[in-house]
């Protein structure tokens, strides 16, 4: 037995959740210096007449968010937070964003002294005094480092073990090849780099754009218009990490599964471009749309998208973001989803960026 036991513990069980837990469970299962019982805080709720942490320890299933994968019998389901990071040195966070405020009060000082922290939230908040990362939010009210995970990967297609990539950003070098050991697996490649903000920015701000092209598929366009949100999509990604983070963020990251990756895949197949697709077609609410297409899940998107418009607005600069106005003017001030392209021609300044 190794001398110091790391202990895992992972904070959501939806669809990204659940299957965060399989990979890092099956992981801790044959490294020497982790726990084999990896814990998952289950926020607790009935499906079919049972307690779903019940279903997820006896049949090792989470057929709301994930069914049809089979879980490892050493990723045990608990429905307290605290009890479940009761003396955990590694802490995963993996929940729909807007839920993490309420899940960081009730598990202070539950964890280990020393834990460390990773989030695979795609998302942050902007208050009075500006962008406040998730990462940033957790170290904050934890007192623990949070690395950052990010990258292309549509949680079912991970789950399935189709092989894909994804991007590590560290604050602490030797963080990040610990949490490195922990999620690679012959399906799922793990590059770390020490760019935490602009992995993160990336991981939430692709959702914005996942909107944009779900919008050009409801209004049946082709894939040359895809590609150039995608694109534009890229640049004013970069731009907005530049302007709100001092010029962070290296070139390099981008081209990681953090950056373009992301969004292709999340432009194709992700659930924001669904939603948004729908949007266009339907004319229904973002929350009836959620409700009616995503089974539970939540989209992140479009919370973003307020977020990322509250910032852009603090420093008056809709001007240097014409898709993301775009998008939330559509999203949100009932313009036309065709208005989609109006201001993007001519613009010189984004043309130089990148
Ligand atoms: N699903 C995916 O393919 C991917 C998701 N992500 C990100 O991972 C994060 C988590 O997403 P998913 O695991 O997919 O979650 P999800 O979208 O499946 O969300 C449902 C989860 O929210 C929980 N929940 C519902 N109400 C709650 C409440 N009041 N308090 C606490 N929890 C509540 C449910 O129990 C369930 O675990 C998000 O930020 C998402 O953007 C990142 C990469 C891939
Ligand atoms: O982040 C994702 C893939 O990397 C999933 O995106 P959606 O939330 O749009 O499904």
């Amino acid at each position: 037995m190794a001398a110091t036991m790391e202990k895992v513990c992972v904070l959501g069980s939806g669809n990204w959740g659940s299957t965060a837990g399989k990979i890092v469970a099956s992981n801790a299962a044959r490294l020497d210096d982790v726990a084999s019982e990896v814990n998952m805080w289950v926020f607790e709720e009935q499906v079919d007449g049972r307690k779903l942490t019940e279903i997820i320890n006896e049949d090792h299933e989470n057929p709301k968010y994930l069914p049809g994968v089979k879980l490892p019998e050493n990723l045990v389901a608990v429905p307290d937070a605290a009890a479940a990071v009761s003396g955990a040195t590694l802490l995963i966070f993996c929940l729909p964003h807007q839920f993490l405020p309420r899940l960081c009060a009730s598990i202070k000082d539950a964890a280990a002294p020393g834990a460390r922290a990773i989030t695979l939230i795609k998302g942050f908040d902007v208050d009075d005094d500006g962008i406040v990362l998730l990462s940033e939010y957790i170290t904050a009210q934890l007192g623990m480092p949070c690395a950052v995970l990010m990258g292309a990967n549509i949680a079912n297609e991970v789950a399935r073990e189709e092989f894909s990539e994804t991007t590590i950003g560290y604050h602490h070098e030797a963080n990040g090849k610990l949490w490195c050991r922990l999620f690679q697996t012959k399906y799922f490649r793990v590059a770390i780099v020490p760019d935490p903000v602009a992995v993160e920015l990336c991981g939430a701000i692709k959702n914005v754009v996942a909107l944009g092209a779900g919008f050009c598929d409801g209004l049946k366009l082709g894939n040359n218009t895809k590609a150039a949100v995608i694109r534009i999509g890229l640049l004013e990604m970069r731009q907005f990490t530049q302007t709100f983070f001092n010029g962070a963020g290296e070139l390099t990251t981008y081209f990681e599964s953090c950056g373009l990756a992301d969004l292709i895949t999340t432009c194709y197949g992700g659930r924001n471009r669904k939603c948004a697709e729908a949007f266009v077609a339907s004319g229904k609410s973002w929350d009836e749309l959620e409700a009616e297409l995503l089974g539970g899940q939540k989209l992140q998107g479009t919370l973003t998208t307020i977020e990322v418009i509250k910032a852009i607005d603090k420093a008056g600069a809709r001007g240097n973001f014409p898709l993301f106005t775009a998008i939330n003017a559509i999203c949100f001030e009932g313009a036309a989803p065709s208005t989609l392209f109006d201001n993007l021609v001519h613009d010189d300044a984004l043309v130089s960026r990148m």
